[in-house]
């Protein structure tokens, strides 16, 4: 015979041996003849076949058991291969999409480009559109490839592809009831209704509002999902844990077809297991990030709106709290790390506990009650151990915390105020004050780790070697029990009920020490909910109309002993009585009648009283037919520098003081950021937009471009939705001398230009941008506070002749009596230390007399003029030798 027949033939017999091997393992495992059966019409005859010896009650019972086990694998398995499919054509179907609108947008981009990045509805709600992280990621990529130097200021680039994200409008409702809730819970009201009180659950139950507002909502499905997903890892490690005894059964009793069979199981249910495993943790980070979502919404909405909660907070009574007192960390790193602890507590403690009940139900079955009670007091022993060992792990999380914000903080500054600290040459201070936040941040980080350490010993005795020793007893105790009752001792089946004895207790064991080991991120979860809850309560309480700064010193001067005693009024609802001053809106100019100007502090009205009894009012007669007039601006008119803005002649005043008399405190108070404590006081304010408060330290926002800095308050999305155009902005920067930024190089393009503004300015030209300012807004009064001290005379002089053309009404505070002939009255603040005050018009006597010592001074000093000039003769004939 040649070699080529000699494969052939050795092939065909292989091949008749496995068919014949296949077909044996059918009909032995479960009894199926696969003769003449083809390949086709295989899996049909099977799952029949299956499924009668599942309805069959006189079929065999090893038979009808595999038939069971071979059922849910390919069930199983199925499932898994189907959604699997399901998702990759999911995927193939948007890149299609993807592709083709793309393809689409790209043709049109040249055409109509998207220039907002945000639209309010009005609804309330808002639709952002943010670039969406591939296209992020290709922007980086391609960065990184050109880097460029980064000292020049940027154009702004237009972003790929974006994403579009609905936020919806705030509920009002949702917050004022919230204020309450957290109220209760702050004052700790339950303690008395409550049997078992908590002050954690109370404050997660309080919360969880936040996270999960309803059962329709899609992180309660997300949880739902999730705990199925638990469910079924539970039920399938029982399973594997059967199979492994079975396989282990199979090779001790040498049942080679039964092997393979288990073993192709085992192949199979490994799919929908590792597929369970990766969905649990998918699931988890994807549940975090929603209740981040939720929370940091929760939050901004509360912190950013009307009610300058961002700027009140300060006042509050919990300001020297390190929640507070780091508050961007608490709002940024504090919110992360409590929805990252909570989600995996919860997973943490699911798990196990499902994992408990499942193996506990089987194990009985195996070991008996008595076994399973041995568990679990073995169990509450252990928990007892730990709990006592457990070290404060919620402080010190907190306070590793508040370290961590203390020392990212004063990077923070330093970064904000780095020309003035190298101005300083401050380095050695500062490097001194970092490296002793650094150090207190390591210590504190430090300490947990160390007082952790003890408690890891005990715990990894426990659980990792007590545990299982004890599980190898447990494991055994029916074997030995069985045997000696019957004196039989079967190795292969004996064998296969302590593999899925040790492996279920091992898993027990693993569940319980999760749960022991939940106990430790509770402790820590209780840190980062106070934390969380101690912020969301001052914000509710800064954020109410009846904030009372803090006032809290002053209680039992106010509040009476019967008041107190009485439990249903809270000390809350008395201070609200400190602020009893009156606040009057749409008012046509700007009154103040007896405000007494007080620091607002937890003294309240006892506290220090910089002006008393002040009043004055701009403009000072007011037509009561134009009290409405304020309120809308006429767009047609507001550029037309040929044309005055206002019908009305224009009224100004001149706060005049020393240091810290109190002048800015006055702008304060009419720009409702400071209250009025006094009953009889009155403050009238004109309608949003008419006022526009100037403040002494200029401020620019990060980011944004020339454009952004004209126009703010204004977005500017806002600002081309209204039909503004550039060629505004460019006159206003004539009007204010400031068009040659324009002139530089890159003409009317530079209003794209982002740019650390705040540096890159000169201190003149910041003021000069704050009237750029007034002269887009074109608000009919408002308040300037030292807004020309770094300008030239000749500058000064021209732009308060600008708002004097224009007819605003204003009011400029400042210390330098050069600026009365600006101004048609004037307020003096006389004495810093009665806080008393005269207000004046100019061209009246007084005002002239207050002028005439002005003028007498200049004379004064001229009269020296002679006496100077003979010095800088004298200078230049000493230069001149030299
Ligand atoms: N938030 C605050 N907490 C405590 N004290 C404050 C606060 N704000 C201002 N003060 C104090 O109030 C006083 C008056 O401050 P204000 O800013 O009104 O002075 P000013 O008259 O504008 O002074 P200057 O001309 O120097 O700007 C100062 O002594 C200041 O320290």
């Amino acid at each position: 015979m040649t070699q080529k027949p000699r494969v052939m033939a050795e092939s065909v017999l292989a091949k008749d041996s496995l068919k014949r091997l296949i077909i044996n393992l059918h009909a032995t495992c479960i009894g199926l003849k696969l003769k003449g059966v083809t390949l086709p019409q295989y899996l049909r005859v099977l799952l029949r076949h299956l499924m009668q010896l599942q309805k069959s009650p006189g079929s065999l019972l090893e038979h009808r058991t595999r038939a069971r086990v071979l059922l849910l694998s390919l069930g199983l398995s199925g499932a898994f291969v189907a959604s699997s499919a399901t998702y990759a054509a999911l995927l193939i179907v948007r890149k299609i999409y993807s592709l083709y609108r793309h393809s689409r947008l790209h043709g049109r981009r040249s055409i109509l480009p998207r220039t907002r990045s945000q639209t309010q509805l009005t609804t309330g709600g808002r639709i952002m559109y943010i670039p969406e992280s591939k296209s992020i990621l290709e922007m980086m990529t391609n960065n990184s490839a050109n880097e460029k130097p980064t000292d020049q200021p940027e154009f702004v680039k237009p972003v790929a592809e974006s994403k579009k994200i609905y936020i919806r409008p705030r509920d009002d409702d949702v917050i004022e009831h919230d204020k309450y809730l957290f109220k209760n819970v702050e004052l700790g009201r339950a303690k008395n209704s409550q049997i078992f009180y908590s002050k954690f659950l109370n404050q997660m139950h309080v919360l969880s509002r936040i996270l999960i507002p309803s059962v329709i909502d899609k992180n309660s499905m997300l949880l739902i999902v999730q705990i199925f997903f638990l469910v079924m890892r539970t039920w399938l490690s029982l399973f594997v844990a059967k199979l492994d005894g079975q396989i282990v059964r199979d090779i001790i009793a040498g049942k080679g077809k039964r092997f393979i069979l288990d073993l192709a199981c085992w192949f199979l249910i490994a799919l929908p297991a590792s597929y369970t495993n990766s969905a649990i943790k998918l699931l988890q980070r994807k549940l975090s990030l929603n209740f981040r979502v939720y929370l940091t919404r929760y939050i901004h909405d509360m912190y950013l709106d009307k009610n300058l909660a961002f700027y009140k907070v300060i006042f509050d009574s919990k300001s020297a709290s390190s929640v507070i007192k780091n508050i961007d960390n608490s709002i940024t790193s504090d919110v992360t790390r409590f929805c990252d602890a909570t989600c995996s507590v919860f997973a943490n403690i699911a798990k196990p506990v499902i994992d408990l009940i499942f193996f506990s139900f089987y194990l009985r079955h195996n070991l008996g009650s008595f076994g399973v009670v041995g568990i679990f007091v073995n169990y509450f022993i252990t928990g007892y151990l730990l709990r006592r060992f457990t070290p404060p792990l919620g402080k010190l999380a907190s306070s590793k915390s508040s370290a961590d914000g203390d020392y990212y903080n004063y990077h923070l500054n330093l970064i904000n105020n780095n020309e003035e600290i190298a101005f300083y040459q401050g380095t050695q201070v500062e490097k001194s004050k970092v490296l002793e936040l650094y150090e207190i941040l390591m210590d504190r980080t430090l300490m947990m780790d160390k007082r952790k350490f003890n408690y890891n010993v005990i715990e990894d005795y426990i659980l990792k070697y007590t545990w299982s020793g004890l599980g190898y007893v447990f494991a055994s105790i029916p074997i030995v029990l069985t045997t000696l009752s019957t004196a039989i001792s079967s190795e292969d089946s004996n064998m296969k009920e302590f593999i899925v004895n040790k492996r279920l207790m091992l898993s027990l064991a693993d569940a319980g020490s999760r749960l022991m080991h939940s106990i430790k991120d509770i402790s820590q979860l209780t840190g980062y909910t106070n934390r969380i809850f101690t912020l969301l309560c001052t914000l509710h309480r800064v954020h109410s109309r009846n904030f009372n700064y803090g006032a809290i010193e002053t209680l039992p001067k106010l509040i009476t002993a019967v008041d107190l005693k009485r439990s249903d009024s809270s000390p809350q609802q008395n201070k609200q009585d400190i602020i009893q001053g009156t606040v009057q809106r749409n008012f046509n100019g700007v009154r103040i009648e007896n405000v007494d100007v007080i620091i607002p502090s937890v003294r309240a009205n006892e506290g220090s009283k910089l002006i008393k009894k002040l009043t004055f009012q701009i403009p000072p007669h007011i037509e009561q037919s134009s009290s409405n007039v304020n309120s809308v601006q006429d767009l047609r008119r507001v550029f037309d520098a040929n044309l005055p803005f206002f019908d009305g002649p224009g009224s100004s005043l001149l706060i005049l003081g020393p240091n810290s008399c109190g002048k800015s405190s006055v702008q304060r108070i009419i720009a409702e950021i400071w209250p009025v404590y006094n009953k009889n006081g009155l403050l009238s304010v004109p309608s949003e937009g008419a006022l526009f408060c100037v403040p002494q330290k200029p401020y620019f926002t990060r980011g944004g471009t020339l454009r952004d800095q004209i126009i703010y308050p204004l977005s500017s999305d806002e600002f081309f939705d209204r039909g503004f155009k550039d060629r505004d902005l460019v006159q206003i920067l004539k009007e204010v001398h400031l068009d040659y930024l324009l002139k530089r190089d890159k003409g009317w393009s530079y209003l794209d230009v982002v740019a650390d503004w705040k540096d890159l300015l000169s201190g003149g030209e910041k003021q000069r941008m704050n009237f750029a300012r007034i002269m887009f807004h074109k608000p009919r009064f408002v308040v300037l506070d030292e807004a020309t001290n770094a300008i030239s005379v000749d500058m000064e002089d021209y732009l308060f002749n600008l708002l004097k053309r224009y007819r605003f009404n204003f009011i400029s505070i400042s210390q330098r009596p050069s600026l009365i002939k600006y101004h048609d009255l004037l307020l003096e603040i006389t004495d810093t230390t009665s806080g008393s005050w005269q207000l004046q018009a100019l061209g009246t006597d007084e005002a002239i007399t207050s002028i005439d010592h002005e003028i007498d001074e200049l004379t004064q000093k001229m009269a020296n003029v002679h006496k100077w000039e003979l010095e800088r003769e004298e200078l230049r004939s000493k230069l001149a030798v030299i």
